[in-house]
């Protein structure tokens, strides 16, 4: 028989309530030997939790979600008990010795749900998501890959290329009866080709499910004393880098998450861009150029009072960096008309700092989710979607090839989508997958 599992599924004690939640065959057990009984199934009922002497450990709520109908899909029961260490401990140990239970592991419960059929991995994923979420647009975006759009999603486009397969399949063992030959054909390519238009659309806008869940990076790039840390500190509205006179003031990444317009932002601050001998700052600079590939955004900075003109500094700034002269309150720089991209600004006064926000959530703005857009949140879903991608084409494409052939792609396709929703053999996948979640869930 399989273990009946228990863990303390709420926060942190102490609190007001803490829920322990059993799962498994010994959960009626579980309830008549502790609560005295096994609950009406989903109906909250006042409980006394008795020890093995029958003392009463505390008084509480039971609740009671018979198999099927539960998160695990196994029996499971809730107990909601006061919050504090020892009235948690004492329910806890009085779980531990009882025959046939253990303390769960990390994400041992939804590794149940997902085994007993109640979520596929991308709504296991999403549930993991939704625990961390740190912004309106996280929530989102992980209670939608949580409640399944991407996982029917992908068991959808997955299911037409399966009925596509049978119905070419089929096709070809009727080719010797006088049926008119390759009407199936005519109407299944076409089909396959839309699908295949909509999986290339799908793809091409990962990196914005990934920015969502992950964060929009912004890079502050530039030279020493450009006023990169002060423009961190504005932009934080506190006190998070070291700002001084003294030119290689920052050596490593400082990075600060915000909450712009309800998306995750992460502000890193980097080492002033100079030639230098010294190895910790060339360590620093390598990081910094690493940071500004990896952004999203590249902020560069410019000392208004250290060039010459707004154009001349524009020189080497690239598409997804918008330059800023710095230090506007000194000296204020008539920008030329080729200087498109150019913000003046002040860390001291604030000046041009609104504006600098408006234009970073616009960039944000433009690597937005459309409405009920579901899209691929991690690298994971990316590389399978890619091998889907590149089989469907060949199966689409390959008009002069087998039939057998053609469908053989189709059905490689169709295998990488099971994949990302677990539907297909992914056992090394899974620990990875449920070691992210905190124990009790
Ligand atoms: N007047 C004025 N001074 C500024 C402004 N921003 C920064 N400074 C000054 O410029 C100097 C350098 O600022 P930092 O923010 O340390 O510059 P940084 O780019 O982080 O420098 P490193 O970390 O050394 O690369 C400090 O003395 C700041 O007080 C500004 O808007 N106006
Ligand atoms: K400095
Ligand atoms: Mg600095």
């Amino acid at each position: 028989m399989r273990d009946t599992i228990f863990a303390l599924s709420s926060g942190a004690p102490p609190a007001g309530v803490a829920i322990i939640r059993v799962s498994g065959p010994q959960v009626r057990f579980v309830l008549e030997t502790i609560v005295g009984e096994v609950p009406q199934p989903r109906m909250a009922r006042l409980a006394k939790l008795r020890d093995a002497s029958g003392q009463v450990l505390d008084h509480g709520l039971s609740l009671f979600f018979p198999s099927p109908h539960s998160f695990t899909g196994e029996d499971v029961a809730e107990l909601q008990i006061h919050g504090g260490r020892a009235s948690i401990s004492a329910v806890l140990s009085r779980l531990s010795d009882l025959p046939g239970l253990r303390h769960a592991e990390a994400g041992e419960f939804t590794k149940r749900a997902f085994e007993n059929g109640r979520m596929d991995l991308t709504a296991v994923e999403g549930l993991s998501d939704l625990i961390r979420a740190e912004t309106e647009a996280q929530r989102k975006q992980a209670m939608g890959q949580a409640e399944g759009v991407l996982g029917s999603l992908y068991s959808g486009w997955a299911h037409k290329m399966t009925h596509a397969r049978a119905m070419v399949e089929a096709e070809l063992d009727f080719s010797d009866e006088d049926d008119i030959p390759g009407a199936v054909s005519d109407r299944i390519w076409p089909e396959m080709q839309a699908l295949l238009d909509e999986m290339k659309q799908h793809l091409s806008r990962a990196r914005v499910g990934e920015i969502v869940r992950d964060g929009f990076r912004i890079a502050l790039i530039g030279p020493p004393n450009a006023g990169k840390s002060s423009l961190l500190n504005a932009l934080a509205q506190r006190d998070v880098a070291i700002v001084s006179d003294i030119a290689g003031t920052t050596r490593d990444i400082v990075e600060v998450r915000l909450d712009i317009g309800g998306h995750l932002v992460l502000v890193q601050d980097t080492a002033g861009i100079r030639s230098s001998e010294d190895q910790i700052e060339l360590e620093g600079i390598r990081r910094s150029l690493r940071a500004a590939e990896e952004a999203d955004l590249v902020l560069e900075l410019r000392d208004a009072t250290a060039v010459d003109t707004a154009v001349g500094a524009t020189a080497g700034v690239s598409p997804n960096s918008l330059l800023l002269l710095t230090k506007s309150d000194l000296r204020q720089l008539e920008f030329g008309t080729t200087a498109s991209e150019v913000l003046s600004i002040s860390a001291k006064t604030g000046s041009g700092i609104d504006f600098l926000m408006k234009e970073i959530k616009n960039r944000i703005g433009q690597n937005h989710p459309g409405a009920g857009e579901a899209l691929p949140t991690r690298d994971r879903h990316v590389q399978y979607l890619k091998t889907c991608v590149a089989e469907a084409e060949k199966a689409v494409i390959g008009r002069n090839l087998p039939i057998e052939v053609r469908s053989e792609y189709l059905r490689n396709a169709a295998t990488a989508l099971g994949r990302i929703t677990g539907k297909v053999d992914v056992e090394d996948l899974l620990g990875v997958i449920f070691s992210e979640f905190c124990v009790g869930k």
